[in-house]
Order: structure tokens, then C-alpha cells, then sequence
């Protein structure tokens, strides 16, 4: 007995080198788990990218553009969907046009859902609510979407003519005086965020302003973008790996809370004009108003917050984001070409150009501005990754289970230039393609529609709510515009045409294109002015300052 009791206290006191191996493996066993465990386990049957590292995952290989690298693994490692981790949270990308039409329209009920993020939900929103677009899908989501719809839908539009003759109307205005007869060379950009900015905030608080530089105007569209660029994942690794949130002096926590306040100040000073103009009676009817009068509606106090926010920051980056590169793409040699088409497709549905002001924003009729809108909107994807959705129930995905609560990530941009789809001019701004006779006699005709035309807009039960105001929004400023002037690229500040390096910040939700500059030739002076006069005194009543 004592020669056991020995041999044990021995054994305790020099443990075997197999136990000491045994040990280790369990402790490497157990950090390798705990640096590599992802909220959703691998999922069969859908390949994984190589080189993903513990903790990380694939963030780090991903770069700051991920629609971009996401494009080349698709065709590098010919999967065109494929999971990947970013730090502890599993994602699957999609990336052919095809597979993300299926996938959106296909799994619609599925995927209707969208993630919650910790430094733009946990930190941004917890003043002002979710905006719609990064809600996940509930009741109250599914009132403010209804709500999104009935505004935003086709039958609204008729309400809102006269914003968009204003609006409009002030781009040309502002840039017949900035664009000295074509003698000066002009950034357009300015122009079209307030065109944008101003159509939502009419909308939802019957507020406009009139300066291309007003303080209130910029700093809402500063707040905006600045917040834009903390809902993407190369920006913020702490919403996939936990542990940064803890690092002390956190200044993407810091930078939120910031952007927070000073958001909530301009989203409080909008609403207290409101109370104001209803106590005096000067009120324009929008979104608010009827809140605050509390006329008939099943929203809530934070859900009207929500939606106005939606709403604004929907179109604010979106719409100049596109309309600017548009107008860039014309800009260049072969963009005029499409200039002269579109404005020959002017005179021939309206011989008196002001009947083509009148008309820019009630109906979209010319086959070449439509064919330009929808490049435009295809080629230069502004949502690249679209917005992340997520699974609420299985996806049968040619035989692979996606589980409820999976990441879903559509690569827009790489769908919008599949070859495979779009033929091998897939790469080139080509309004063409959407136009049937195409002949040298300059009369074209549309192609008839073959459902979903891009991706730019999403598709399916969560598609962007605003696409028929944005379409319209970006018909009636081009109609305006090309028939006003000949739009010229500088030629020492020219626009990037190229679908990835037009944008500057990669790392945005939405893309900002880099500066450039155009010369505006006139077309006929006298037709502009008698074009403006007349915009002018349709829309003093609705112009009037309160
Ligand atoms: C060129 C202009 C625009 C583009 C490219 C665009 C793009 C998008 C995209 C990609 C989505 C996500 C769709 C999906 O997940 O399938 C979205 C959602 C949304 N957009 Fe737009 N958008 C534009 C203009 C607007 C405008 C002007 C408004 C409002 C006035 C708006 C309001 C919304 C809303 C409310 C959602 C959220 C829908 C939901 O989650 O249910 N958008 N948009």
C-alpha cells in the first residue's frame, strides 16, 4: 500500500509526457475552436473559400472591397455561390445574376429578414430606431414597409409633381448661373444631393432648401455618409470579432455616439419646424404632419422617426451617386453620342422643348432616356453589396441546407456585370442594350421587358421600396438637363468610367463617385430661359419660403 500511495504522489508530482501532450492538444483543441466557431456551423454542400484564419475568418482577405474580391473568387474558383466567414459570423455570397435572381425571387419568403450589427444597431440606431432597410422582419417592420410603399408606390407619385418640377427646375436654375455659358468647368454632384435630399425631406417634413451649400443641407448629408461608412464590414471589424468592442478608448464607438448626437439634433430640429408650421398653420402636407395632427395611422411615434430616416437616407447617396456617374459616362467622347440620341429622342416626342420640362416628371416615355436610366442604374451598382439579408427559415439550395439565421450576401455588382447574363460588352456603358431598332435614322424603340432588369434595386420581398421615385427622379433631372446643354468632360479633371475605380470610398454601404467636372455648352439660351421662366412661375406657389 505504501509502495502505491508512492507511486501516485510520484506520478502527480512528474506528470507522464502523454498526459502533458494529451493537455496540450486539448487546450489547442479548445482555442482553435473557440477562434474558428461561427454563429451558424459550416454548412455542406456550399464550398468555402480557402485561407480563412482563426478569429478573423476571411475579413482580412476580403480587403476594403469586398464586392470586388467576392467577384474574382467567383470566378477564380468557378463557385458562383460560397460561404465564408467574416470573424465569427458565417455568410453566404451569391454572385451570378442568376443565382441572385433565384435567390432573391426564388427564396423570397426565406429571405426576408436582414442581421443586426452591433456598432450600427447596438450603438447609432438606439436613439432613433431602425431605419427599414436594417430591419430585421417584424410586425412593426412590416407597417413601416407598407407604409414606405403606400408613399413611395406608383399611384403616389401624381402628389408629388410639383416637388419634382421644383426641384428639378432649381438643378438647371443653379447651374445655368454656375456654368457661365459652358465658359466654366463645374463639379455637378452638389446639385444632385440637394435634388435628392430635398425630395425626401419634402416628403417627410415639407422642408426644402434652396442653396447648394446651406449648412443644415451638408451637414445632414456629412451625418449620412459618415454614418453609411460604419455599416460596412471592412470598417468595422468589432461587429464580427466581440472582443475589439472591450478595447478601451474605442473609437468606432466613439465616432457612432458622435454621429448619433449630431444626427438626432438635425432629425429633432426638422421635427420641431414641423410643430412649428402646424401652430401657425403654414404646414405643408407630408409624412410628419399627419403624424403630429395625428391623422388616421397605424404607426408609432419611433415608427414615424424610422420611416422619415428611411426615407432620407435612402435616396440621399443612392440617387447622386448614380445620376452623377450617369452624367459622367455621358460626358466623355462616347457618352455625347448617347447625348445626341436622347436629345434627337426629345425633340421627337416633344417639338416644344418646355413641353418636355412639363412632361419630364409626369410620364417616362423616351425609349433613350430610359434605356440610359437603366444602364446607368446597372452599370454603376452604388449598393455594391446591396443591403446583407438573412435567413428566417431553411434554404434548399440545389440540395445544400442553409439554416435559419444565415448571413445572405448579394454581390450585386458582380451580378449587374455577369458576362453570362449581359453579354461580353458586360464591362462597358452601353444604353444599347436595353434598345431594340437601333438603327442610323436615330429612332429606337425599348426592348420589351424580361422581368428583373439589375440588381441594383434587390429584388423580391425586400427590394428597395423607393425605385419608382428614384427612376422618375433620375428621368425627369436628365430630360432637363440634356436638352439645356451639351455636357462636356473637363479635360484635366475627367470622370473614372470604370465600374469599380469610379467610386472612392470602396468601403462605403454606398459608393461616392470621385470629383470630376463637366462644361455645360448651351443648346439654345432662349429656350432654357423661356424653360426656367415658365418652371418658375409653375412653382413659386410651392417654392414660397414659410
Ligand atoms: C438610385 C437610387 C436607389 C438605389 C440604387 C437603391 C438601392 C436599394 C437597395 C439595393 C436596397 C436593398 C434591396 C434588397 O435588399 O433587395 C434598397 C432598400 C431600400 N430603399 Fe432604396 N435605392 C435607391 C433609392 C431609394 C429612394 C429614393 C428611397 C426612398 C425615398 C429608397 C428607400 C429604400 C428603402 C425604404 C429600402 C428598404 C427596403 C426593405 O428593407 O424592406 N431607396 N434600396
Amino acid at each position: 500500500m505504501a509502495t502505491l500511495n508512492g507511486l501516485l504522489s510520484q506520478l502527480a508530482a512528474t506528470p507522464s509526457p502523454y498526459l502533458i501532450a494529451a493537455g496540450a492538444c486539448l487546450v489547442v483543441f479548445v482555442i482553435y475552436k473557440a477562434t474558428t466557431s461561427t454563429d451558424i456551423p459550416h454548412i455542406k454542400g456550399i464550398p468555402e473559400i480557402p485561407g480563412a484564419i482563426p478569429i478573423a475568418g476571411h475579413l482580412f482577405k476580403l480587403g476594403e472591397d469586398h464586392a470586388t474580391t467576392c467577384e474574382k473568387w467567383w470566378r477564380q474558383y468557378n463557385m458562383s455561390v460560397f460561404q465564408i466567414r467574416l470573424g465569427n459570423t458565417r455568410a453566404v455570397v451569391v454572385n451570378s445574376f442568376s443565382d441572385c435572381r433565384k435567390m432573391l425571387v426564388g427564396h423570397q419568403s426565406a429571405l426576408i429578414d436582414r442581421p443586426t450589427l452591433y456598432t450600427f444597431h447596438g450603438v447609432i440606431s438606439s436613439t432613433q430606431g431602425f431605419t427599414i432597410g436594417s430591419s430585421p422582419w417584424d410586425e412593426s417592420c412590416k407597417n413601416r414597409r407598407k407604409a414606405a410603399g403606400t408613399a413611395l408606390g406608383r399611384s403616389a407619385l401624381r402628389n408629388y409633381y410639383p416637388m419634382f418640377d421644383l426641384e428639378s427646375y432649381c438643378i438647371v436654375r443653379d447651374l445655368q448661373r454656375d456654368g457661365k455659358a459652358g465658359q466654366a468647368e463645374i463639379s455637378i454632384r452638389p446639385y444632385i444631393q440637394r435634388y435628392a435630399l430635398n425630395t425626401t425631406l419634402t416628403l417627410c417634413y415639407g422642408i426644402r432648401m434652396d442653396e447648394v451649400y446651406d449648412t443644415l443641407l451638408r451637414e445632414i448629408l456629412h451625418v449620412g455618409s459618415a454614418i453609411s461608412l460604419l455599416r460596412s464590414a471592412s470598417e468595422n471589424y468589432q461587429d464580427y470579432i466581440p472582443a475589439l468592442r472591450y478595447l478601451p478608448n474605442n473609437e468606432k464607438t466613439a465616432r457612432s455616439k458622435d454621429l448619433r448626437a449630431r444626427r438626432d439634433s438635425y432629425l429633432n430640429l426638422l421635427l420641431d419646424k414641423v410643430r412649428a408650421m402646424i401652430e401657425k398653420g403654414t404646414d405643408k402636407p407630408c409624412i410628419s404632419a399627419a403624424i403630429l395632427k395625428d391623422q388616421e395611422t397605424r404607426l408609432t411615434g419611433v415608427e414615424v422617426s424610422s420611416l422619415c430616416l428611411s426615407l432620407v437616407s435612402g435616396g440621399f447617396e443612392t440617387i447622386p451617386g448614380t445620376l452623377t456617374s450617369c452624367i459622367g459616362s455621358l460626358s466623355t467622347p462616347e457618352g455625347q453620342v448617347w447625348q445626341e440620341r436622347a436629345y434627337q429622342d426629345i425633340k421627337r416626342y416633344y417639338p416644344d422643348i418646355r413641353d418636355a420640362w412639363t412632361n419630364s416628371y409626369q410620364e417616362e416615355k423616351l425609349p433613350c432616356l430610359n434605356a440610359i436610366v437603366k444602364e446607368a442604374g446597372r452599370y454603376y451598382t452604388v449598393s455594391a453589396m446591396s443591403l446583407p439579408r438573412k435567413t428566417i427559415s431553411e434554404v434548399n439550395w440545389n440540395g445544400a441546407i442553409i439554416p435559419p439565421k444565415t448571413m445572405v450576401l448579394i454581390n450585386a455588382q458582380a451580378g449587374n456585370h455577369d458576362v453570362d447574363h449581359f453579354g461580353p460588352n458586360a464591362a462597358k456603358f452601353d444604353p444599347g442594350r436595353w434598345l431594340e431598332t437601333f438603327t442610323n435614322d436615330a429612332s429606337f424603340s425599348e426592348k420589351p421587358s424580361q422581368g428583373l432588369a439589375h440588381l441594383s434595386f434587390g429584388a423580391g420581398a425586400r427590394a428597395c421600396s423607393g425605385q419608382i421615385i428614384a427612376s422618375r427622379l433620375l428621368y425627369a433631372a436628365l430630360i432637363r438637363i440634356i436638352s439645356s446643354y451639351r455636357i462636356v468632360a473637363s479635360e484635366t479633371e475627367p470622370p473614372n468610367t470604370d465600374y469599380v475605380e469610379y467610386n472612392q470610398f470602396k468601403t462605403a454601404l454606398v459608393a461616392i463617385p470621385r470629383d470630376f467636372k463637366v462644361k455645360l455648352i448651351p443648346r439654345d439660351e432662349n429656350v432654357t430661359e423661356a424653360c426656367l421662366a415658365s418652371a418658375k412661375a409653375r412653382t413659386s406657389e410651392f417654392y414660397k419660403e414659410e
